[in-house]
């Protein structure tokens, strides 16, 4: 039997209700969710009882005793699916990707040398998830001396990639990036910058189209508003289209300055490049709350603007090279540090040459 379908079986078995919907394996991105029919907009399409659901409620007595108080839920779950193999989950921990899966898209496991050169706000996010998984696994080692570092990152990943926000009375004394609940059938929903929405009560999960469906098209949910370089790094994957996409045009001590394909930065970016422009604070502050709203600043503004976008263009193009003339790591890694690396080159041109077209004051 298809793993898919043995799932889907088990799904059934446990009052999990897919409607319209099924598991597929969908090249590129592992498994996901389909249409079976046409699906109207408002339809509910999933619904996952409460008792399914994994939590800081359900993380068993005999794992959290041997763990300090100061855990994280994601550390607790993570340590009950690698020591317990989370008590009633089995067929869906059987259909999770395995850790050999993770290879490829997480920069976590990448050599230090494809890692560094990572754009900023992913090299950061690698940083604070290398120094959290340290710091947990330091944590459960101790408590469960026998447990394999492999097999935990394994279970700390698919918490990592699978979990969704769950704010309840007890969840709700961690800080809100930690309130997260495993939610079988559900997680293996992916992602697009718009998709269906996620709600929960005290009877579970619930997902309900955002549109139209026809039958044979995939499903998604939104995992946020998230730049690729979140999606690369936390997530394993690079959308080719994401228009909540942005870069870093700072990579040194005053940033992070973001910029996108449809605005010539953001307003930081934007105020920032002005004072650079203006003689004085003084200037600056008149051009930022004068009554022209610093049109006055407009021409030069942009024209430092496409100076500045230009350089940080060349250090795009250098950076391709470099991860081009790299020979460590796997192939498929380097193409796809080499694409976030294109995919920025991308959006700044795209402002360069919307810069262009604006008229010369
Ligand atoms: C919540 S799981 C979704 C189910 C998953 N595809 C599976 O096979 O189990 C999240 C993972 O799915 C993959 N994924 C989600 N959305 C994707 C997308 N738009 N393109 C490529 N991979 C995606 C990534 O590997 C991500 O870490």
């Amino acid at each position: 039997m298809e793993r898919q379908d043995k799932l889907s079986r088990w799904a059934k078995e446990n009052a999990i209700l897919l409607k319209g919907v099924r598991l597929k394996d969908i090249p590129g991105r592992g498994a996901g969710m389909m249409a079976r029919r046409r699906l109207k907009r408002g339809q509910e399409i999933l619904r996952v009882p409460t008792q399914l659901v994994r939590s800081l409620h359900t993380v068993p007595e005999h794992i959290s005793s041997r763990l300090p108080p100061d855990m994280s839920i994601h550390a607790l779950l993570a340590a009950d699916l690698a020591v317990d193999g989370m008590a009633g989950l089995s067929s869906w921990k059987d259909s999770l990707p395995m850790l050999g899966d993770f290879t490829t898209g997480f920069p976590f496991m990448w050599h230090r040398q494809l890692q560094e050169l990572l754009p900023k706000p992913a090299r950061e996010l690698l940083k604070n998830q290398q120094d959290s998984f340290h710091r947990d696994w330091n944590k459960v080692a101790k408590g469960f001396p026998d447990l394999r570092r492999d097999i935990y990152l394994h279970s700390w990943f698919v918490v990592n990639t699978r979990s969704f926000y769950y704010a309840t009375p007890q969840t709700e004394k961690y800080p809100p990036v930690d309130r997260l609940a495993i939610v079988p059938i559900a997680d293996f929903f992916n992602h697009a910058d718009t998709g269906c929405e996620v709600t929960f009560d005290e009877d579970g999960f619930v997902v309900s189209a955002d549109r139209e469906y026809h039958g044979g098209q995939e499903i998604y949910i939104s995992y946020c508003a998230h730049t690729n370089d979140f999606l690369l790094a936390e997530y394993g994957f690079l959308p080719a289209a994401n228009r909540w996409d942005k870069v870093c045009v700072d990579e040194g001590l005053l940033g992070p300055f973001m910029l996108d394909s449809e605005t010539l930065g953001c307003k930081k970016t934007q105020a920032a490049v002005r004072l650079l422009c203006c003689g004085s604070r003084g200037q600056w502050k008149e051009s930022l709350e004068g009554e022209d709203c610093g049109e006055h600043w407009r021409g030069e503004t942009n024209t430092l603007l496409r100076s500045l976008l230009a350089d940080y263009s060349a250090m795009v193009g250098k950076a391709v090279q470099n991860v081009g003339e790299l020979q460590v790591g796997q192939a498929a890694q380097r193409e796809l540090l080499a694409q976030r690396w294109r995919q920025m080159d991308t959006i700044v041109t795209q402002a360069i040459s919307h810069l262009q077209r604006l008229p010369i004051l």
